[in-house]
């Protein structure tokens, strides 16, 4: 059962995911077991767990955060300018266990997309009224590319559906004042919104490369032709510009 301590405001190291931090996870989003929605007003998406015992071994029972991206050939995400985005990379929380307020007897994954960083968040504390969690269009079947960049806290039993819900708005505020920090920022880098002068160069697959580019945001061609990524300048010199390429696990769908 939870205690009645404070929670800490944020979760893992300041100074960025350290090991096994990232873990990728991908798969179609499935059917749950229906309550997300109904009893808890908390959609979650689900992807299959089957194989997570044998591929991810140092995945334990919990409460994690991380990023996701939704495969824009099934999915097209409406911004908030009102454009459609082809590439989105939105923050996330994510439970992975057995839901012991549920008892459920199968491990499962679910996912809760929160809003962009750059929106009011929905779940923070002081908010007028019920606290109304992020709804997106339903994205049944489509393929879900998941970035775990920490974990958060233990799966809990609770004493009602109230407490339940309220320590998972408290995870959402700690999921996102997680990722505000900068050494997260990069995973967030959202390539649908990237605009501004692009370079275009050959490089090896390590994640830091220098360009002596002028634009902020830089387009980077891998080794292989069909393959580019993008990525976002970090560190700005005299003469360089230092460029991360955000998508280091692939967690961008780009075309
Ligand atoms: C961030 C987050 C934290 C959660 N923590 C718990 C928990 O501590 N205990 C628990 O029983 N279920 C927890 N859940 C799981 C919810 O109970 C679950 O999402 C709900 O049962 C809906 O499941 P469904 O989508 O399969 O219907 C958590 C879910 C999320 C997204
Ligand atoms: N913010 C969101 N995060 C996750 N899923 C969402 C979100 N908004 C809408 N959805 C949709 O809601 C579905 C989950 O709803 P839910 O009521 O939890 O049912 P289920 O038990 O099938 O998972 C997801 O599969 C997805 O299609």
């Amino acid at each position: 059962m939870r205690s009645d301590k404070p929670r800490d405001p944020v979760a893992g190291p300041d100074a960025g995911p350290e090991p096994p931090y990232p873990v990728r996870l991908s798969g179609p989003v499935i059917k749950g077991f229906g309550r997300g929605s109904k009893d808890l007003g908390i959609p979650t998406a689900n992807i299959p767990a089957d194989d997570l015992s044998e591929k991810h071994p140092e995945l334990t029972t919990g409460v994690y955060y991380g990023v996701v991206a939704l495969d824009p050939t099934t999915y097209q995400h409406e911004t908030s300018e009102g454009s459609t985005s082809t590439a989105v990379v939105l923050p996330a929380v994510l439970s992975i266990g057995y839901n012991p307020f549920y008892k459920n007897t199968v491990r499962s994954v679910e996912i809760h997309i929160m809003p962009a960083l750059t929106e009011p968040s929905p779940t923070a504390a002081g908010q007028e009224g019920q606290t109304k969690f992020n709804r997106l269009p339903d994205f049944y079947k489509t393929k879900l590319n998941l970035l775990i960049l920490g974990y958060i806290r233990p799966e809990f039993d609770y004493v009602s559906l109230e407490a339940l819900v309220e320590d998972i708005r408290v995870d959402c505020e700690v999921a996102r004042e997680s990722l505000l920090r900068e050494a997260y920022k990069c995973y967030l880098v959202d390539s649908g919104k990237m605009s501004g002068k692009k370079e275009e160069r050959f490089v090896d697959m390590s994640s830091h490369i220098v360009l002596d580019a002028s634009s902020k945001h830089a387009r980077v061609k891998m080794c292989s032709p069909t393959l580019s990524y993008r990525g976002i300048v970090t560190s700005t010199t005299s003469h360089t510009k230092t460029l991360s390429i955000g998508n280091p696990l692939g967690i961008h769908f780009l075309s």
